[in-house]
Parts: structure tokens; C-alpha cells; sequence
């Protein structure tokens, strides 16, 4: 269990997160959805300790996490692997390498560099390109795939990291509707079969009510929602961003599938919370 107890970012004046206190329970698969600069990412980043919160506690299990310092630090972050927009691979390096590095917390940084991985990593690093079937790319640069496939090797690369909590910070932001849905099927995937939690941030409502067991809405650094898919109505939601009848978005209330991509012909909508 993930405990964030009056948790607060300060960058200057701005208040990316402000005071929030928030429980999610081990396994489930959390959606955090808010317009742009509403304190997502700093969220995430500060639950990953790759920032400092200026107040507040994060306990995971019981354990405080804002005391960890060298080793037990590397080995949160380890645990708390993050997926970013922008994939974050090696582009030269073939795929395979690119998932062992996500050993690095584990092996230490040298071993990683000089590229000497056990067959027990390598052995994980292939099941782990598999499972998201990838293996016909594991010896193909990671740059010449497409950004879909790139996410679901950034995917393997953190299954490797053995974590406990996948961390994705819009992690379909930049890609087409087909390749977006293929990537929350994959986390989906992890977050049922292996019992892994996922916070994901995302800009699309109707992705997140489709895959989330529950939504959190943040505005203005602050969780302004918080509960199941089917209890954000349009009337809260609009209660909840002050948006009128011409409001740059809408709200699909039919979106129950897992689908992104509407088959050809069909009249579901995006919902952008940008
Ligand atoms: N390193 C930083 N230095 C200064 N201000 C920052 C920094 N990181 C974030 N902020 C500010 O904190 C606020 C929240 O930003 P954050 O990136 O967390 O929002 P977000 O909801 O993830 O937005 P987006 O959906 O556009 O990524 C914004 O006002 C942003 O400008």
C-alpha cells in the first residue's frame, strides 16, 4: 500500500503539489488524469524520490520513503520504475540491451555499462521482451522501431526492474490511437498478471475511465477527485474543472470498453483534458 500523507512540491511561488494525502491500495491500476501543469508528473516524480518534497511523507508498506538515502534509495527507485512520454531508450543500442539496463539498481552501474549481464538477466530480459511480444525486435536498434513498440520495450525494461510500482508519466501522450491502445493493454496486462500497482498519468479521460480501477483528478497541485470510473459524472466533473456548456471537450459516457481506437464508423469521442 502506497500512503502519501500531506505531500507538497514548491518551485518558487508555484505549488506543483499541494497537500495531498492519498491512499492506493497494492495492485490496483490508477489513473491520474488533470489539465496541463496540474501537478501529474510532480507527483509521480516525487513518489519516485527523483525530487524532494518540500513537506509531507510517503510510506509504501509501512516504510517511509522520503528517509531513504544511497543504496536503499537505489533500490526504491528500482521498485518504483517510472515509464516516460518520451521512452527514454538508448536509441543505437539493440532492444535487448536497452531492457538490461533496467538491471542497473540491481547489478550496479559498471557491470551495466560494460554490458556483462548474467544469463539469469538475459533469461528475464527475453521472457520479459516476449510477454510483450517484442522478441523479433530484440536484436534490432530500439530506434528504428515505432514509438509503440519503444514504449513496450521501456515496459520490459522496467518488468526487469522486478518493481512493485509502475510509475507512467503519459506514457501514450505521443502516440497514434492503435499504438496507445496496444501500450495500456500491456501495462493492464502487467498490472493483472503479475499483481504490479500502476499509477498512470494520462490526458484522456476516456482512457482512463476504459483501463483505471480508480481516477484521481488533480488541479492546481491539489486531488480535487477521487474514486471509481463510473462515479466521475459529467456533473462532478464539470463541478470539478469549472467547465460550462463550451467547454473544449466532452465526455463519452458510453466508454466502458478497453478500446482507444473506435472501430472504423463508430461515434465514440476523445476526451482531452488539455
Ligand atoms: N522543475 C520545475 N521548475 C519549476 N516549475 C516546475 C518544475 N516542474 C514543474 N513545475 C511547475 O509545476 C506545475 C505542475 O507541473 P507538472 O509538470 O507536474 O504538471 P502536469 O499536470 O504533469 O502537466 P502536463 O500534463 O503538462 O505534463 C506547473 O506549473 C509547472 O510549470
Amino acid at each position: 500500500m502506497l500512503e502519501l500523507y500531506s505531500l507538497k512540491k514548491s518551485f518558487g511561488q508555484v505549488d506543483a503539489v499541494d497537500d495531498v494525502t492519498v491512499t492506493i491500495d497494492a495492485g490496483q491500476m490508477v489513473g491520474i488524469i488533470g489539465r496541463s501543469g496540474a501537478g501529474k508528473s510532480t507527483l509521480l516524480r516525487l513518489v519516485n524520490r527523483l525530487i524532494e518534497p518540500s513537506n509531507g511523507k510517503i510510506l509504501f508498506n509501512g516504510r517511509d520513503i522520503t528517509k531513504l538515502k544511497g543504496r536503499d534509495l537505489r533500490l526504491w527507485r528500482a521498485s518504483c520504475a517510472m515509464i516516460f512520454q518520451q521512452f527514454n531508450l538508448v536509441e543505437r543500442m539493440d532492444v535487448l540491451t536497452n531492457v538490461l539496463i533496467g538491471r542497473v539498481a540491481h547489478q550496479g552501474f559498471l557491470p551495466t555499462i560494460t554490458r556483462h549481464f548474467s544469463e539469469a538477466e538475459r533469461a528475464m530480459a527475453v521472457q520479459a521482451l516476449d510477454r510483450l511480444g517484442l522478441l523479433p525486435q530484440a536484436l534490432q536498434k530500439a530506434g528504428t522501431l515505432s514509438g509503440g513498440q519503444q514504449q513496450r520495450v521501456a515496459i520490459a525494461k522496467a518488468l526487469v526492474q522486478r518493481p512493485e510500482i509502475m510509475l507512467a508519466d503519459e506514457p501514450i501522450a505521443s502516440l497514434d490511437p492503435a499504438n496507445a491502445t496496444r501500450v495500456m493493454e500491456a501495462l493492464r496486462k502487467i498490472n493483472r498478471e503479475d499483481g504490479i500497482t500502476v499509477l498512470v498519468n494520462l490526458h484522456t479521460l476516456d482512457t482512463a475511465r476504459a483501463y483505471c480501477d480508480r481516477i484521481i483528478a488533480m488541479r492546481a497541485g491539489r486531488i480535487v477527485f477521487e474514486g471509481l470510473p463510473n462515479e466521475l459524472t459529467r456533473d462532478r466533473l464539470n463541478s470539478i474543472y469549472g467547465v460550462g456548456d463550451d467547454a473544449d471537450f466532452e465526455i463519452d459516457e458510453s466508454v466502458t470498453s478497453t478500446a482507444i481506437a473506435p472501430p472504423a464508423g463508430s461515434q465514440a469521442r476523445q476526451t482531452t483534458m488539455a
